[in-house]
């Protein structure tokens, strides 16, 4: 059994802003306090929407289509993943949530965020995550560390102004709902990034 209730907190930033890097450790710091923590990411986290996931990094689709694979792998992953765990009282870790789809359909492909607006409200009946994790740093940046670390998938390999006008979604949603997010200067060496998230956890989270 748990001690306290389970959270959701998301990470969220453009590729290369360092999720990845964090998410672990954060997971390990939760479990050292006595809680079960699921670490998950989207599109993806189950069988089905790991497979949408494949389509949506590899295949070239209209911001519709697109769109719709998210949320239909969203879908998923909360019946199957998210909704059971936190209902145990788990906490959930989830690599890129909903926020993602405002900054990368509505800011980078300029999709219409209306329809985003109403397919989140059907798709989530009201969940969000608890905390926001907004990975935060200029595009040129993040093209550096992504250009070390990997080969590009279809996201990785939009140019400078993609990635501003992502940056600028997040931004306004930081905007829109700032009792949920946290925005963390990654700009900054990695434990100095890594200090700014425990503090978070340790304020915002417990
Ligand atoms: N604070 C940091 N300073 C310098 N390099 C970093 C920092 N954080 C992460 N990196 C490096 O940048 C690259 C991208 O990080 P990653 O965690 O994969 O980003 P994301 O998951 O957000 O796409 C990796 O090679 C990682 O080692
Ligand atoms: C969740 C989500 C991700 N994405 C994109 C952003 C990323 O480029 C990509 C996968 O995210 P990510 O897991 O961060 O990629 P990687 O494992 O290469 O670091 O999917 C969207 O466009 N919309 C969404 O709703």
């Amino acid at each position: 059994m748990s001690s306290t209730p389970g959270r959701f907190i998301s990470f969220e930033g453009i590729d290369g802003a360092g999720k990845s890097s964090h998410i672990e450790s954060a997971a390990a710091w939760v479990r050292d306090r006595g809680q079960t923590v699921v670490v998950t990411r989207e599109p993806g986290g189950t069988r089905l929407a790991e497979q949408l996931r494949g389509l949506v990094l590899g295949e070239a689709m209209d911001p519709l289509t697109e769109t719709l694979l998210v949320f239909a792998a969203r879908r998923d992953h909360l019946q199957v993943v998210i909704e059971p765990a936190l209902a145990r009282g788990d906490w959930v870790l989830c690599d890129r949530f909903t926020d993602a789809t405002f900054a990368y359909q509505g800011g980078g492909r300029g999709f219409d965020l209306t329809v985003l607006d109403r397919l989140e409200d059907w798709v989530q009946q009201g969940r969000q995550p608890d905390l926001t994790v907004w990975f935060d740093l200029p595009p040129p940046v993040a093209a550096e560390r992504r250009a070390a670390a990997r080969a590009p998938d279809r996201f990785e390999r939009q140019d400078e102004a993609f990635f501003t006008r992502v940056r600028d979604g997040y931004a306004r949603r930081c905007m829109q709902a700032p009792h949920r997010f946290a925005r963390i200067d990654s700009e900054h060496p990695r434990e100095a990034v890594w200090q700014s998230i425990r503090e978070l956890l340790e304020t915002r989270a417990w």
